[in-house]
């Protein structure tokens, strides 16, 4: 893996070779939250290199300047190292420029952007796909038929790559006329997330867990992704989407991937896809009755939580009714030997109680009484986010009590203690992962139509109501009938301290 090092802040690195990167949506959210100040990380940190051009393009008509202008202001409020390092932005703002071009229509006048680009047929070239996800083939179609794809061109296509398989196909068959596999990059920022790849350091070179990471010791694993935000600006897009497309069939299916995998021959873009493309396929197929009883739907409604009157989803989306489900849980299991029988439990959802991204391990009961106190299942916590770390529980002798008693007791490792750096947003290493023509974190065709071919059941199954909608308080964990998605087999959802 050419990515995924943990950084000292203040180191500088060297610049990789100067490229051309075309972001298309370049006013957009995406490009002002994360992409410019993804770019704009990497050039304190001195990897741009001098007659780098990061070329914007949108239909709005703007200078250079004004667009610089923009930016400028973006990184102001988004950029991690803006308020430390304000002089670096002057300094960056000359790698940017600005093409006003309706980036679908193949006959629009092109000449700028054409005459912006590189002609050196070794530099990489970058075209980043950041608007709606309709305009993604026509996007291809305008790029290729102005000849500007090199051998060392890549598409970067943000997600969702379609609603369903079939809308899926149709973007990777239309981008496909014109773009190698190896040229297009799915991008999904969970991958890019150093927790999320510190997955495989934790189980690949620590084989103290490894021998351990299967049906005979572990339990259940419950990957949770709570977030206490609503759906905010991007309401029209979500309310098409739900959290089953929004989270589950890319973030949280590629995570349950690396919890899962077999430990990939090497750490190429190869080994490692056709590893997560395994698991992918191993996940128990959802029938009707399996959506029925181990899917669980939900959506927000308005409540007040610390003190907070907190608004529904019907409120912020600014609509009557919607069929939405703005929060999920499920239950599968991976038909392997390493993983026979136990159980996987996915719960995301918007408007929760707390932030946090994590992983939680249960692992076997102790098997004979040794104590009379009955210990508490261990657990090993993969904490992605915001508290970067890991935890493992382990029942300990109480000091302060006669005989043994036993109290749950925590090893624990902050990440960004044990490193003492800033953690890098994810875009970072992907933004030069694709620039490096590295797709190891990217997602190939085959796990996108692999994932949409497990999640299609559920969207079928919910749409004939098998599962029915249900609501839950702002604020809360979700709907109570996902206790008794783990209660069924014994277990609870592990809830962090707060
Ligand atoms: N925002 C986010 O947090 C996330 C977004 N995404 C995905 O990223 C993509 C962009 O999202 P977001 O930034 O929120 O969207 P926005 O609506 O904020 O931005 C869309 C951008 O596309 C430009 N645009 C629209 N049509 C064209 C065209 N024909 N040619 C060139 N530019 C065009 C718009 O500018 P103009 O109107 O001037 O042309 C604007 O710059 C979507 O696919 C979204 O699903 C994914 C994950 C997170
Ligand atoms: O892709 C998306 O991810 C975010 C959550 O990302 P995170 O890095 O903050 O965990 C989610 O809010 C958004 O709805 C979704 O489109």
């Amino acid at each position: 893996m050419t990515t995924g090092s943990t950084r000292d802040d203040s180191s500088v690195q060297s610049p990789v070779a100067a490229f051309d990167f075309v972001i298309v949506g370049a006013t957009g959210d995406l490009t002002m939250r994360k992409l410019l100040p993804a770019f704009f990380e990497q050039f304190c940190r001195g990897r741009i290199a001098v007659g780098t051009k990061i070329i914007g393009a949108a239909r709005s008509d703007l200078t250079d300047e004004a667009y610089r202008q923009r930016a400028k202001e973006g990184l102001q409020q988004f950029a991690a190292s803006a308020k430390s390092a304000p002089d670096k932005i002057e300094a960056f703002l000359p790698f940017l420029h600005y093409v006003s071009l309706d980036m679908s229509d193949r006959h629009a006048d092109w000449t700028r952007l054409t005459s912006l680009l590189d002609q050196d047929e070794g530099r990489s070239r970058v075209f980043y796909v950041a608007t709606a996800p309709r305009l993604y083939v026509p996007t291809a179609e305008a790029i290729a038929h102005n000849g500007l794809i090199t051998d060392t061109t890549r598409l970067v296509l943000e997600k969702p790559i379609g609603t369903d398989l079939t809308s899926a196909d149709a973007i990777n068959d239309g981008v496909g006329k014109h773009f190698r596999e190896e040229q297009v990059f799915r991008i999904d920022h969970y991958l890019g997330k150093q927790t999320v790849q510190n997955i495989l350091a934790l189980r690949f070179a620590n084989p103290v867990l490894e021998r351990i990471w299967d049906a005979d010791s572990i339990a259940c694993v419950q990957i949770t992704a709570a977030e206490t935000v609503g759906v905010g600006k991007r309401g029209p897009y979500y309310d098409t989407a739900g959290a089953l497309r929004d989270m589950v069939q890319n973030h949280l299916l590629q995570v349950l991937c690396l919890v899962a995998m077999e430990p990939p021959t090497a750490l190429s873009a190869t080994d490692l896809r056709d590893e997560k493309l395994k698991i992918l396929r191993a996940l128990k197929p959802m029938t009707s009755e399996g959506v029925a009883r181990d899917t669980i739907r939900g959506q927000y409604v308005a409540a007040a939580a610390n003190g907070e009157q907190i608004p529904g989803y019907l409120e912020d989306l600014g609509t009557p009714a919607s069929h939405t489900e703005t929060w999920l849980a499920l239950r599968t299991e991976i038909r392997t030997p390493r993983w026979a029988g136990v159980p996987f439990y996915i719960r995301t959802g918007k408007r929760m109680a707390r932030k946090e991204t994590e992983i939680v391990i249960q692992f076997r009961p102790q098997p004979w009484p040794v104590f009379q106190d009955t210990p508490e299942p261990g657990f090993l916590i993969l904490r992605i986010q915001p508290d970067e770390g890991v935890s493992l529980s382990l029942s300990s002798k109480d000091p302060t009590a006669p005989g043994f008693r036993l109290r749950e007791t925590q090893l624990d490792v902050s990440y960004p203690q044990a490193f003492g750096v800033r953690y890098p947003d994810s875009y970072e290493d992907l933004l030069m992962a694709a620039v490096a023509g590295d797709q190891v974190l990217f997602i190939r065709r085959d796990e996108v139509t692999a994932a949409w071919q497990w999640v299609e059941p559920i969207l079928k199954g919910w749409a004939e109501d098998v599962r029915p909608m249900e609501t839950y308080a702002a604020g809360t964990q979700g709907p109570a009938s996902s206790d008794a998605l783990l209660a069924r087999d014994g277990f609870a959802w592990k809830e962090s301290a707060v």
